[in-house]
């Protein structure tokens, strides 16, 4: 079955460092060893508020990064004139409020087609690889589809926040579903939010996914067992999801 790859999010290196605002610990770092230890790409999340990662950190890891840049933003003439300047291998468009905690949600695609067909023109237009972060949601999908997206990410996070094994059944399958729906038109399909060490391995092995996007829980665990391992041990169980074990 083919290999499913892990993109690594380094945002929450950067949320310990704003913590204190030192130049510590530093995300490029991070990066570069995520990478060493078998990340396919490194995520970076350029939030208009600036919470975690930073303009900085951005610009010097479109200079150092030895994978590629998966560069999330909203969908605003400030992040697309940055991204349209860096020219990652992906930016993946994003919807953000203030005063959310973190992503909550999928882009509303569907509501706003003009715009985002704009958007990903653009994007697409000066060599960048468009993904939209959506739900699992047909309607989206087919909205995805429809403004010329060819990948898409599968927001994951209510799939993580389930509370009972029920509901977390019926959110995998709403992302199966969706996945292959998305599959079925010729879309790229990724997915990540909330994915952690112990519920990553039924999202890893729905075999149209083409990648993981996972940050939090391998931050997190690089705190206490270092990022090369977080990044070995997260990848291990995805291959693992794979092969059925
Ligand atoms: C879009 C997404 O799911 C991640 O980039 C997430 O936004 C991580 O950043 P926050 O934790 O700041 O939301
Ligand atoms: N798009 C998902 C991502 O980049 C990482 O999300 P999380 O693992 O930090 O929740």
């Amino acid at each position: 079955m083919k290999e499913i790859l892990l993109g690594v999010n380094v945002d929450h290196v950067a949320t310990l460092r704003q913590a204190r605002g030192t130049n510590y610990p530093d995300p490029v770092h991070a990066a570069a060893v995520a990478e060493h230890a078998g990340a396919d790409g490194i995520t970076i999340h350029l939030r208009e508020d600036r919470r975690h990662i930073q303009d900085r950190d951005v610009y010097v890891m479109a200079k150092t990064l030895q994978t590629r840049m998966n560069f999330e933003c909203a969908v605003t003439e400030e992040m697309l004139a940055i991204a349209l300047e860096i020219k990652p291998a992906y930016v993946c468009l994003v919807p953000e409020k203030r005063e959310e905690l973190t992503t909550e949600g999928g882009l509303d695609v569907a509501g706003q087609k003009e715009k985002l067909t704009d958007a990903v023109k653009r994007l697409t237009d000066a060599g960048i690889k468009v993904s939209l972060f959506i739900d699992a949601d047909k309607t989206q999908i087919d909205a995805a589809k429809e403004v010329g997206a060819p990948y898409i990410e599968i927001h994951t996070g209510c799939y993580a926040d389930a509370t009972t094994d029920e509901e977390q059944a019926k959110e995998l399958a709403r992302i199966t579903e969706g996945v292959k729906y998305a599959h079925g038109k010729g879309i790229i399909v990724n997915a990540g939010h909330g994915l952690h060490y112990h519920n990553v391995k039924p999202i890893a092995a729905i075999p149209e996914i083409y990648e993981l996007n996972i940050g939090h829980a391998i931050v997190a665990r690089a705190a206490i067992d270092g990022m090369s391992k977080a990044v070995s041990d997260m990848r291990k169980l995805m291959k693992e999801a794979r092969q059925g074990i």
